[in-house]
């Protein structure tokens, strides 16, 4: 557990949002200084392939599933764009949201083009519902690919974005996947932990970072560079395709205890099972992340729910 004292807040926080940005940090965090992260982006960023298909429940066609989900789970935030957002929040207006501003599809290939995701909005618009206080919006996520040709431009709008987020006593995360005909191996540790060090870079306060892949040895020592490079900004692990429940739990205890991360975003695994089954899978990755009980602990709790 960590107390609110022991929070760093970062020097672009105004004194005057200093507290707001504490408290929403300690209540994402569950005090935990850990990040349960629920990715509901991917209606953009892989259109319906997330959604809608074979070993896909039927509950996951409609988007109002991410909803029901994030409402009636346990978890730190539920990350998706604003549109869906203003169209679904004023009858979930318990979760915490976190606006990812920016999204691109996967129908242009890296081989065709390299990847370019530029801001949806400008915090004038989203400074409407910050005003409004309707709902809890505690941050927004923007993704980077480090290695796309385009990187200057999206680099320099991250920048900003963490700047404007932090005026205003939100988190930011910053989704950072190298990507681009210059990356050979997207999954390389050292690549992974330089994609790390570059959210830093940009006063991030979580990097989220697919896990690294090595052809031997533990993975998720592989993980330990990245998160050391990360520094006080906190590391968190994409979900990645649908794996099974004591299979992802396995993998996401071995991330936090040996490779050293403060938790996960995850989409497929959790909205592509039934409601029932995605609201029980929460509650056991939160148990891992904000409590830090066993994988069987966490398994339990998912057969029991
Ligand atoms: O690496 P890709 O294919 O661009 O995936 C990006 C998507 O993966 C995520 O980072 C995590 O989602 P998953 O847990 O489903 O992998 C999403 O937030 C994002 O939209």
């Amino acid at each position: 557990m960590i107390s609110l004292d022991q929070i760093k807040v970062p020097l672009d926080v105004p004194q005057s949002k200093r507290d707001d940005y504490k408290r929403v940090f300690f209540e994402v965090t569950q005090g935990s200084g850990r990040l349960m992260l629920m990715a509901g982006d991917q209606k953009v960023e892989h259109l319906n392939d997330d959604f809608y298909g074979e070993g896909i429940a039927a509950d996951d066609a409609n988007p109002e599933h991410l909803f029901k989900i994030a409402s009636h789970a346990r978890i730190g935030a539920f990350a998706t764009q604003l549109g869906l957002i203003a169209r679904y929040a004023m009858d979930y207006s318990n979760i915490r949201y976190v606006v990812k501003l920016n999204s691109k599809t996967h129908l242009v290939k890296t081989s065709q083009r390299d990847p370019l995701s530029l801001l949806w909005l400008d915090f004038e618009q989203l400074d409407y519902f910050l005003q409004a206080k309707s709902i809890p919006i505690v941050g927004v996520g923007y993704t980077i690919y480090p290695g796309s040709e385009f990187e200057p431009q999206m680099l320099k709008e991250a920048a900003r974005l963490v700047f404007e987020a932090h005026q205003r006593g939100l988190l930011v995360i910053i989704w950072a996947y190298p990507r681009g005909k210059a990356v050979i191996n997207e999954t390389d540790p050292h690549l992974i932990a330089g994609a790390a060090g570059l959210a830093a870079c940009l006063g991030a306060d979580f990097v989220k970072v697919n896990p690294p892949r090595v052809k031997d040895g533990d993975p998720h020592v592989a993980l330990k560079e990245a998160v050391a490079a990360a520094g006080r900004t906190r590391l968190i692990c994409a979900g990645g395709k649908e794996v099974g429940v004591k299979d992802f739990l396995t993998q996401l205890h071995g991330q936090i205890h040996v490779g050293g991360t403060s938790g996960n975003a995850t989409g497929r695994n959790i909205h592509q099972k039934p409601l029932a089954e995605a609201i029980a899978f929460c509650n056991a990755i939160s148990a891992i992340t904000f409590d830090g009980v066993s994988v069987e602990e966490a398994f339990a709790l998912y057969k029991k729910s």
